[in-house]
């Protein structure tokens, strides 16, 4: 295989431990992933999952403990020294006292070959801040100029990790704009987030990891109906009970039926048709919907509780 039909990015068995004091910290637990060229992937899952240690990876900033890492057919280190891959990352160095033009121009000296300054100030949606210092940018202004930094190698592959973080709405918006326009152009993109809806709104793909594992991998519909599902409860006359209960393991939109005595709670990705036929058909009581959250995704889609939850590794 060439480098030019090789995949964007290629994970075999992976794994990366870190020395803890209480014992070795298993960031990765063994990841296989292929992410084909041209595909936008959301890497997604709770804090601790193991994204940014997997994005570090596929960018050669650490090495393996066992497994293997191919970018676009080659080693991540000589991806990226090729400037065939570059990444903004959560954490990277701005020189406040600079301007975003400065900034720019300084980075593109650095490359041998980079795309034309004005036409990365742009698609990075930052003309109209060129000349302000970036000790005066906003949050997303500094996410949008580490952007315009990492167009200029004019990557194949583009690596984000949590580039929103911090942003409100519009900013986020505002960022995912430009990422829209990147992806139309043929650039494969794989972001870390855990905001469900931005890999919702974004990704064609979404790798949901927990635990240093993959737990779900595919197309964003497909995920989003698993992850999104809502639990409808109520209560029934106990003699319908069971004609209510092959009645709505009938409906395509059901996940799953649980029964404690005269009440019902079922598990769906159609709320409003499960409530319909509970109340219209079934004399229901005491109707309760409640969103799955992420958190309880995970939980539905990982059936375990393991899933290094904030702080869980601290
Ligand atoms: N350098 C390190 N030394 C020790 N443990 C680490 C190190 N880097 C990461 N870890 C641990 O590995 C696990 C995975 O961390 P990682 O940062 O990859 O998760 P994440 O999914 O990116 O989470 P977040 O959303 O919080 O960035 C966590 O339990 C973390 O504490």
């Amino acid at each position: 295989m060439t480098h030019h039909d090789s995949p964007a990015v290629e994970l075999t068995a992976l794994t990366k431990s870190f020395p803890g004091r209480a014992g070795a910290v298993q960031a990765v637990r063994g990841i296989d992933l292929t992410v084909d060229r041209g595909e936008v992937v959301a890497f997604l899952g709770p804090n601790g999952a193991g994204k940014t240690t997997t994005l570090d990876l596929v960018l050669g900033l650490t090495s393996p403990t066992s497994g293997g890492v191919r970018v676009l057919g080659q080693s991540p280190r000589d991806a990226v020294r090729a400037g065939r891959v570059s990444a903004v990352l959560q954490t990277g160095g701005l020189l406040r006292d600079l301007t975003v033009r400065e900034t720019v121009e300084l980075i593109a000296s650095t490359y041998a070959v980079h795309a034309p300054v004005d036409d990365v100030l742009r698609r990075a949606n930052l003309t109209t801040v060129t000349s302000r210092k970036v000790s005066k940018c906003s949050g997303g202004e500094q996410q949008r100029l580490r952007f315009a930094l990492a167009l200029l190698p004019d990557p194949e592959l583009l690596i984000l990790d949590e580039p929103t973080a911090g942003m409100d709405v519009s900013a986020r918006h505002t960022f995912w704009d430009s990422m829209h326009a990147e992806a139309a152009a043929g650039r494969t993109i794989l972001f870390a987030t855990h905001y469900l809806e931005e890999a919702d709104s974004f990704a064609g793909r979404i790798v949901l990891v927990a635990g240093g594992r993959v737990v779900a991998d595919g197309p964003t519909d497909v995920i989003r109906g698993r992850a999104l599902g809502r639990t409808v409860a109520a209560r029934l006359d106990l003699d319908l009970v069971d004609a209510a209960v092959s009645h709505l393991r009938s409906l395509a939109a059901v996940h799953e039926v649980r029964v404690d005595r005269d009440r019902l709670t079922v598990t769906t990705s159609d709320s409003d048709a499960v409530a319909r036929a509970l109340l219209n058909g079934l004399a229901a009581r005491d109707l309760e919907v409640t969103t799955g959250s992420l958190e309880s995704a995970f939980l539905a889609l990982t059936g375990t509780t393991d899933t290094a939850s904030e702080g869980a590794a601290a």
